[in-house]
């Protein structure tokens, strides 16, 4: 049995849980008045409400003993300074460091002895300098158009983030229009291209490695595509610049290093959207918006690494998230904005969460006996709520759910954004209460229905309720709201990473599939009979032979 399942922290939170199997939420409130003030805190106008959850004053004393027996505080602190905690890639995780570049005071955060803050500022300045010049039409296009449209060429964190965020911040858009491009699916790229004129097109070719095959080979067709109107390869300069690592592959792939917008292998992909990965936000929403960003993070940076564990946003998700995981045998969770604008959050949080903690060997080596990183899950609201909230409200599984909202509406409609909040509130109560036998035949009295009508219809009718909820509430979704609302989760998965005892910051599982993807692709170019592979593999190769 691990350490972690025998410490007397999670054995504490075992006997409690058993204790309290029938903990009901409706009685807890009732039995409470104080429980929403008890249980929720805010950062500004950020307001994190964890009331409706299972949980009595006594599991979250049990929990924040198990957060400081891992020795969260102590972690942070080694994530926040530089230390090598990405150790099966000897690496630090300095995303933080990103934001705090922003603050002019900031003491020096250290990686092998230098201050990495100085190279952070000195990007931001070519950042903003660049994605200026192309905003305000500084920038020409080979023939001497101003640029109208950016295509950011990336996949996984060099496309989610981004993609997330410029869509979060669409009422701060400039003139000029940004398109992502990430599928190895030629359709991705051919569609994305069809609208597009090469002369006042400028492509962003954003890949930490420079080696991600979907990249480079669908930068190659950009490339191809651009050169069939431009014809002389001197005006890439003009049209293609890589966000990356790797200056040598950079150089290779045919574009200069002077159009390079450069970070450090301590930015791990999936957050790398505050470092020059974030280039086509500052092209699509301009520096000072994308600064506010960083800004946003910084601010719950600073939260998460000085408020105590108690009154710790980022800390209280994670071990709430953990409770219903490695206790109540939950493997599911969800997320559910209500907000049109955070259509894209979800997946970039599967990227997020689900490569950080999907992992099953601990930091010794040895595999885990407890369950780590669940199913993430989920999508904006309403819509969900005509699609699959059925099963969160009456299926065999529970889903802690956490929702999401904006108090005010950039586009202001009548009644909408009001009514899209009345939803949101419904749904948590909803989830909280359920509905009793007696209050559904109740209802179904009143409506006039025979009796025996009424009883065959009644167990369709009761909902159980209890059903855990998280929710944010904001006052608008503006950039700094998204950086620290990006931040918060981020920080969730670092707690939850330390306290399972993996690695948070590698992500080894993706490489198997990509090593097989080559072989096959060799031996489809080859054309010969493929009999090398298990059956099934060899007999879809061979019907795909016959249709393709
Ligand atoms: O930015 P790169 O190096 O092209 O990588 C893209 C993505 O591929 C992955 O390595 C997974 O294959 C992600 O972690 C990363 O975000």
């Amino acid at each position: 049995m691990s350490a972690l399942i025998q410490s007397k922290a999670w054995q504490d939170l075992l006997v409690h849980f058993e204790e309290n199997r029938q903990l009901s939420m409706r009685s807890l409130f009732a039995n409470d008045p104080g429980r929403f003030e008890r249980f929720s805190l805010s950062l500004d106008d950020l307001l994190l409400d964890y009331s409706k959850n299972l949980v009595t004053q006594e599991t979250m004393t049990r929990l924040f003993a198990l957060a400081r027996q891992t020795q969260v505080e102590d972690w942070r602190e080694q994530m926040f300074s530089g230390a090598k905690i990405n150790f099966t890639e000897r690496r630090a995780v300095l995303h933080t460091a990103l934001r705090a570049a922003i603050d002019p005071a900031h003491a020096p955060v250290l990686v092998d002895g230098q201050d990495v803050l100085p190279g952070v500022r000195r990007v931001m300045e070519k950042m903003r300098s660049f994605s200026e010049n192309v905003r305000n039409g500084a920038w020409r296009g080979y023939t001497g158009k101003a640029i109208t449209d950016v295509v950011n060429i990336g996949i996984g964190g060099s496309f989610l983030g981004p993609l997330m965020v410029c869509r979060a911040l669409h009422p701060y858009h400039g003139k000029v229009k940004v398109h992502f491009v990430s599928n190895i699916d030629s359709t991705d790229l051919l569609e994305n291209l069809e609208a597009l004129d090469p002369e006042t097109t400028l492509f962003i070719v954003a890949s930490k490695t420079f080696t991600t095959q979907e990249t480079l080979m669908n930068a190659r067709a950009a490339r191809d595509w651009f050169l069939r109107r431009a014809v002389d390869e001197k005006h890439i300069a003009r049209h293609f610049v890589a966000l990356s690592t790797n200056a040598r592959e950079v150089t290779a792939f045919g574009i200069d290093v002077a159009n390079m917008f450069e970070f450090s292998d301590w930015v791990g992909g999936r957050y790398s959207l505050w470092s020059a990965i974030g280039l086509p936000i500052a092209l699509a929403v301009g520096m000072d918006n994308f600064e506010e960003l960083l800004r946003g993070g910084y601010q719950m940076d600073t939260h998460f690494r000085t408020a105590p564990l108690e009154r710790n946003m980022p800390v209280i998700l994670a071990l709430l998230g953990l409770w219903y995981n490695n206790f109540h045998d939950v493997t599911k969770q969800a997320l559910l904005p209500y907000d049109q604008a955070l259509e894209h959050f979800v997946p970039y949080f599967q990227q997020a969460d689900m490569e950080s903690n999907g992992k099953r060997i601990d930091r010794e080596g040895l595999p885990v006996d407890y369950p780590t990183g669940p199913i993430l899950w989920g999508g904006v609201g309403t819509n969900g709520q005509h699609a699959y909230f059925q099963i969160l409200h009456q299926g065999t599984q529970m889903i802690p759910s956490d929702f999401i909202a904006a108090a005010k509406t950039h586009y202001p409609l009548g009644e909408h954004h009001a009514t899209l909040l009345s939803n949101f509130f419904a749904q948590t109560e909803a989830l909280m209460r359920g509905k009793t036998e007696a209050e559904a035949r109740a209802e179904l009295q009143a409506a006039g229905m025979e009796p025996k009508d009424i009883e065959a219809l009644l167990p369709h009718k009761v909902f159980e309720g209890n059903k855990p909820t998280n929710s944010i509430l904001f006052e608008k979704l503006t950039p700094g709201t998204l950086g620290r609302l990006i931040a918060l989760y981020e920080h969730k998965i670092f707690v939850q990473g330390i306290i399972w005892n993996i690695n948070s910051y590698d992500q080894w599982g993706v490489e198997l599939g990509k090593q097989l993807a080559s072989h096959i692709q060799s031996e489809l170019r080859s054309g010969d009979e493929i009999a090398a592979h298990d059956s099934s593999t060899n007999g879809l190769i061979h019907h795909y032979n016959l249709l393709k």
